[in-house]
């Protein structure tokens, strides 16, 4: 299993996918399974229910992930804000042996730039978004066991990276 986390605009889900075909395993992302399973868009639920309710739902769904089939597995970029969540990917090796969980490194302006005002990620609106991609930091670095960076790379070249990166724990 793999398992992508990092900030929003990190490519999780478009890294994610092209990674699951070059597996050949099945992909899965917790947003589009919180998603499915609530019936309501990721932004309907944060203009709800809010975003500890988010994050309640995210925990539920990143878990039943993390136990079921072999995947490739692209998680919400605010996962890491649950502490249940950290403490499950934190257990992720033990409980699989040979999981890997791979952060994909992206700076806030990347990600801005990648994301423009996409609606659709309610994070956006945040006015203190620095501080939450800086305060994910600490938290993504102590739940990965490989990290990528994907500033200047293709998400193609972002997934050979990955691949690369399982013999080192580091890509650059
Ligand atoms: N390496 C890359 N270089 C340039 N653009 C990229 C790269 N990876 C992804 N993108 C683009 O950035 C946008 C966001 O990508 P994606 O949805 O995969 O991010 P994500 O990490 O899953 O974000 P979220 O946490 O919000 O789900 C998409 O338009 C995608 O095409
Ligand atoms: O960074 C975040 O907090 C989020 C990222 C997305 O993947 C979604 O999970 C949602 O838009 C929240
Ligand atoms: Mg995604």
């Amino acid at each position: 299993m793999i398992v992508l986390v990092g900030f929003l605009g990190a490519g999780k889900t478009t890294v994610g996918r092209l990674l699951a075909a070059r597996l050949d395993l099945p992909f899965r992302d917790a947003d589009h399974v919180l998603v499915e399973r609530q019936g309501r868009s990721v932004a309907e639920v944060f203009a709800a229910d809010g975003e500890a309710a988010f994050r309640t739902l995210e925990h539920e769904v990143v878990d039943d992930l993390l136990a079921g089939e072999d995947a490739v597995v692209a998680l919400g970029g605010g996962a890491v804000e649950h502490p249940g969540t950290q403490r499950s990917l934190a257990a992720l090796p033990v409980r699989r042996p040979g999981a890997e969980v791979v952060l994909l490194e992206v700076d806030l302006a990347e990600a801005r730039a990648r994301v423009g005002d996409d609606p659709g990620r309610p994070m956006l609106a945040r006015p203190d978004l620095a501080a939450v991609h800086a305060r994910r930091l600490p938290s993504f670095a102590r739940v990965a066991s490989r990290v990528v960076a994907t500033a200047g790379r293709s998400p193609a070249e972002v997934a050979d990276a990955v691949l690369r990166a399982g013999e080192t724990g580091r890509d650059a």
